[in-house]
């Protein structure tokens, strides 16, 4: 029996790699100074697993901005626009490979970055491979094998772990018509047959490769796709160990597609499918040479492992199979997972109690070797002690009261269906806030955060640190807020936003004021390239004690005569961007949360706010990998999002937010979330989204962003109009909002300015042309 990992969080315990990439980008570290402390989180990564007792050690996980994007790289798939920078030598490769990244603007330069997308189901966003119908691909990097030497350095022969071809293409784009990118296989498995190959001639022992589309619906021609790839491994490479990686869902209907596949090891992820493990082991399609490797420490939560569990289908897997086949694991890539426990010494920010619940990156190495030694009845004297401690922590967990709290409990099962309606149809609705608001055609507003700057930062780390005072602290921030309630007047916005600078980040800061959820000081796990979040912990019955926002949001209204637009994260986001308990259903815990946003939405209104927003950017990410299981995610992420909204009287206008909306598939649904107004993220598609709300006639208020906030770039006035004439022609005007993409948090001010000045011009020349229309 072995262990192994699919890989390791490449940040850094305390973050030393984004701050090193911020530091380099912004000119005050050099590209040496980088790439060293990047070698130094490697080298420690690999020599932690050696001494943590995991027998296979992945290498190729590690990259300075996307795994996604470093293949691209490596097999030389550079869209044309790069060319200018690849072939001036007086940029360096990191250059080219950062511009793709971020796009770069510089002297002559000016390209735009690859698009970025959420990976499956996770908080991890990657950059999409770009295909022409006459792709050719090549060696064009060496870090796979220069990754595997600097290991080899280290006395460790690694498995290096790379995305498989055909994953690698179903991740990417086709941009041009006339082809499907799953027909570039053949240009591309010589490319990586040839990295393969330089990898056998240093000896590689094991190859994983990640083939995590097999937990998703896939067509024939795709699942031939891969039985191709792996045949062709298999021919040309007979004594090379691939271990295949499924993660994220069950192989489901792609399982016997695996099990036919002539690798060395499937990877199992049995935190999310327990199930299929009997599947498999009962079916005569398991080939007798197939080793199983077993993923039950789960890689995308932060629970301490139920070790008795596990070691249940562990057993299960021996009896059948016998214990040479079977290799012990994460359910996936640690990269989900925050890095070490072992930090968290402030009890004031992360309990004793829940701190004995929780194992992150490190801790989660030690139970995937303690789970091998318990099963192969090994060093027993101290892996039972262990044993008997993790049994005694989870049988108390079931009944204590820092987690069940009867009240919410109760308040769940009370709901009725008049819980999650509005009074009135929005029609109704409509009429009634059109009367109390008396906004104009064409209303404008933005998504809620405006710039969090260094220094609205460094006040919050010093406030937590007792430099600043909180009377302090808040000043400045009544300051901050104050003078963004003066630029939005002058500006001539018409509802008004607080601004959110007393906010770390959008579900944090709630997260940090309902009972049931915990936090940790070094938590953090990557979001996109250098940029980070902290997920709180959801360990126990959600609630809320006091209000959250209403002092901020009341404060900005008190000094305006315009409306505020009170400013919260919804409940299938808050639960979406946590770590969620696992010892009762996510509809559960959502509906608890939802509870928690629906008081907190009726003491905005009881406060005078006559607008409120809840952001639900999450809602999409969160829909299963396959599809026949999203009718029951839809059924109760709706519902939840309904209860928080419903509690308030028809003249209170309910605003949401989404980015990243291909809304495609599911309209319906998101009608059907009764916002009276939704903005959304638009301006990268030249307002293309708008399609299928207009097919789907959705009779709600729509603000279609008009310009993107992930580039510092400034719009022109006529760019807006010309967007805005675009989302007349599918929506009834006076159903239109206009508003940015998205929040401005991630934005400098000057640009900031600039950009909202030129949007509400734009708004002012549109109802000059449009009045006739409303
Ligand atoms: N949870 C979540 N998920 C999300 C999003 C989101 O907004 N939140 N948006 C999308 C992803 N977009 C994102 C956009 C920006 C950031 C982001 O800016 N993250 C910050 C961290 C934000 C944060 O929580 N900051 C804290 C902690 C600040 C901090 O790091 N302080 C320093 C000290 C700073 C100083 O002294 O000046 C430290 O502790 O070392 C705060 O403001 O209080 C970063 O990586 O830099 C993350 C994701 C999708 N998923
Ligand atoms: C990721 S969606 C962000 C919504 C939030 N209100 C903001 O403006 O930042
Ligand atoms: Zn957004």
């Amino acid at each position: 029996m072995k262990t192994t990992i699919l890989g390791y969080p490449r940040i850094g315990s305390k973050r030393e790699l984004k701050k090193s990439l911020e530091k380099y980008w912004s000119g005050t570290v050099s590209l040496d100074t980088l790439l060293q402390t990047a070698k130094t989180i490697r080298q420690k990564n690999w020599l932690l697993q050696k001494e943590k007792g995991i027998d296979i050690i992945p290498s190729n996980d590690f990259y300075l901005y996307d795994q996604v994007l470093d293949l691209s790289f490596t097999l030389g798939c550079i869209p044309e626009r790069y060319a200018a920078i690849k072939n001036n030598s007086n940029f360096a490769k990191q250059d080219l490979y950062f511009a793709m990244a971020r796009g770069l603007q510089k002297d002559t330069i000016d390209v735009t970055a690859l698009e970025m997308t959420k990976w499956f189901d996770t908080n991890y966003h990657y950059l999409v491979p770009e295909f022409t119908k006459d792709q050719s691909f090549l060696v064009a990097d060496s870090k796979i094998i220069e990754e595997y030497k600097e290991a080899l350095e280290l006395g460790i022969k690694t498995k290096p772990v790379i995305l498989s071809p055909v994953s690698f293409l179903l991740s990417g784009k086709e941009k041009e018509e006339g082809f499907h990118r799953v027909d570039l296989l053949e240009k591309l498995l010589p490319v990586y047959e040839t990295i393969i190959q330089q990898l056998i001639d240093l000896e590689v022992e094991y190859l994983q490769f990640d083939e995590p589309f097999l937990a998703t619906n896939l067509s024939n021609k795709e699942q031939e796709a891969i039985q191709t790839t792996y045949q062709r491994f298999a021919n040309k490479f007979p004594g090379l160990k691939i271990i295949l990686a499924n993660y994220f869902d069950c192989y489901g209907e792609n399982l016997e597609v695996a099990l036919s596949l002539p690798v060395h090891t499937l990877q199992l992820d049995l935190v999310r499918c327990p199930l299929q493990l009997d599947d498999i082991l009962n079916s005569k399609k398991l080939q007798a040479h197939t080793h199983l490797s077993l993923g039950v420490v789960d890689g995308r939560n932060i629970w301490k492992n139920n070790f008795d569990a596990s070691l249940n289908l562990i057993q299960k897997a021996i009896g059948a199979i016998g214990k040479e086949r079977i290799i012990i694991s994460p359910s996936c890539s640690l990269l989900h997972s925050p890095c070490d426990l072992d930090l968290e010494t402030n009890p004031k920010i992360l309990s004793k109690e829940v701190k004995q619940w929780l194992a992150f990156s490190k801790q989660k190495l030690e139970e995937v070797t303690t789970l091998k030694q318990l099963a192969n009845q090994e060093n027993l004297e101290i892996s039972l002690v262990k044993l008997h401690e993790n049994t005694k922590i989870h049988e108390l967990k079931k009944t204590t009261p820092l987690i069940h709290n009867s009240k919410v409990k109760e308040r769940v099962k009370a709901l009725t269906k008049e819980d999650s309606q509005r009074a009135n149809p929005f029609s109704v609705r409509q009429k009634l806030q059109k009367t109390a608001l008396n906004l104009p055609l064409f209303p404008t507003t933005t998504i809620g955060s405006f710039p969090q700057t260094k220094e609205v930062r460094s006040w919050r780390a010093k406030h937590k640190k007792g430099i600043l005072s909180a009377k302090e602290y808040q000043d400045l921030l009544e300051k901050e807020t104050k003078e963004t309630i003066q630029f939005q007047e002058e500006a001539g916005l018409d509802v008004l936003v607080h601004g959110e600078f007393e906010r770390n980040d959008m579900v944090e800061y709630f997260g940090e004021q309902l009972q049931g959820f915990a936090f940790t000081q070094f938590g953090w796990v990557q979001s996109y390239g250098s940029r980070c979040v902290k997920p709180p912990i959801i360990y126990g019955d959600v609630s809320r004690e006091n209000s959250m926002t209403v002092k901020w949001s009341s404060y900005a209204q008190s000094l305006t005569n315009k409306p505020v637009k009170g400013m919260l994260t919804g409940p299938v986001t808050i639960l979406q961007w946590s770590f969620v308990r696992n010892d009762q259903s996510h509809s559960k815990t959502c509906t608890q949360i939802a509870l928690a946003i629906r008081d907190e939405v009726v003491d905005l209104e009881k406060a005078g706010l006559q607008i409120i927003q809840i952001d639900e950017p999450a809602i999409r990410e969160g829909l299963p990998l396959r599809k026949e299981d999203w009718k029951a995610y839809l059924n109760w992420a709706i519902k939840a999002f309904r209860i928080s909204a419903s509690g308030v009287a028809d003249e209170t206008q309910i605003h949401t937010h989404m980015c990243y909306s291909e809304f495609n598939d599911i309209i319906s649904d998101i009608a059907n979330m009764d916002a009276d107004v939704i903005t959304i993220e638009c301006s990268r598609s030249q307002m293309e989204l708008l399609d299928v709300f207009a097919a789907f006639k959705y009779p709600n208020e729509i603000g279609p962003g008009v310009y993107d906030i992930h580039s510092p770039r400034v719009p022109e006035r006529e760019e807006m109009i010309t967007l805005i004439e675009k989302a007349v022609k599918y929506i009834p005007v006076e159903q239109l909002w206009i508003n940015p993409d998205c929040g401005l948090k991630t934005r400098h001010w000057e640009e900031t300015k600039k950009a909202l000045l030129e949007m509400v011009g734009a708004a002012q020349k549109c109802r000059e042309e449009f009045s006739v229309l409303a």
